[in-house]
């Protein structure tokens, strides 16, 4: 996350570090969001090779532990059958996996509230992304999770072709598009918007520009949850 603040501890209780093992050690590479208590919800790029997964829950220092986190390990990963890790810009960025066994829900680890199927947010509905990607382009992670504040930029806006053109479709969300963006290590987290007084996970943040991430008129792009809500009900139940 470039730009923001902070989160404070456990405040966004669904929010994931999706992390491989590498040579005897794990290591943070994505976010995600838990939607049941033995499932998490990420993007497919996070998950397209073959590597040794394991999630951690209650975390906000990644690199210490503090003693609310819980360690559970990936059993199956379910990518979408229509990604395609050459075409990021079709869409298809969300991949489901289901833990080895369920995490315990409690003040510092909840489930996240998924929006009803086709829901589209209004431009500027206030939403937040939060993760431990990098603070800045070529930075590196942070070692607390952050959030930042990232209006809905709508569809119409986002595909101009000054933003981001056809390379954005309808079943992704835009949000931002200033000097606050989400970045590499982002993946995979969550897009928090406030909608009737509740936060919803909206997205599933999926690419900034390749030019770098916090680009004018270049929001960061998510994964649109409510387009895929039925594949999500037929994997998980
Ligand atoms: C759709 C097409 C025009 C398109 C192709 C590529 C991109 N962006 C990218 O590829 C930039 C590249 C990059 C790397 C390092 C630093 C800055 C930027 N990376 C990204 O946007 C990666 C997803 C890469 C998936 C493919 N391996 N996502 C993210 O960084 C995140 F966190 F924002 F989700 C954006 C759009």
């Amino acid at each position: 996350v470039v730009g923001g603040e902070v989160a404070s501890p456990n405040s966004w209780p669904w929010q994931i570090s999706l992390q491989y093992l590498s040579g005897g050690s794990y290591y943070h590479t994505c976010g995600g969001s838990l939607i049941r208590r033995n499932w998490v919800m990420t993007a497919a790029h996070c998950v397209d090779s073959s590597r040794t997964w394991r999630v951690v829950l209650g975390d906000h220092d990644i690199y210490n532990q503090e003693g609310r986190e819980q360690y559970i390990r990936v059993s199956q990963v379910v990518i979408h059958p229509n990604w395609n890790s050459n075409s990021l810009a079709s869409g298809y960025d969300i991949a489901l996996l289901r833990l080895s066994s369920d995490a315990t829900l409690n003040s510092y680890v909840k489930l996240a509230t998924l929006p009803p199927s086709g829901q589209v947010l209004p431009h500027n509905n206030a939403c937040y992304i939060t993760g431990w990607g990098l603070t800045q382009t070529g930075g590196s992670l942070s070692a607390k999770l952050k959030q930042a504040y990232l209006p809905v930029v709508d569809y119409s806006t986002c595909s101009r072709s000054d933003w981001w053109g056809s390379a954005v479709k309808n079943t992704m969300v835009c949000a931002g598009g200033g000097s606050l963006s989400g970045c590499q290590g982002d993946s995979g987290g969550p897009l928090n918007c406030q909608v009737s007084g509740q936060y919803v996970v909206h997205g599933v943040t999926s690419f900034v520009s390749s030019s770098g991430c916090n680009v004018y008129q270049k929001p960061t792009v998510f994964t649109r949850v409510s387009a895929y809500r039925s594949w999500i009900s037929g994997i998980i139940g």
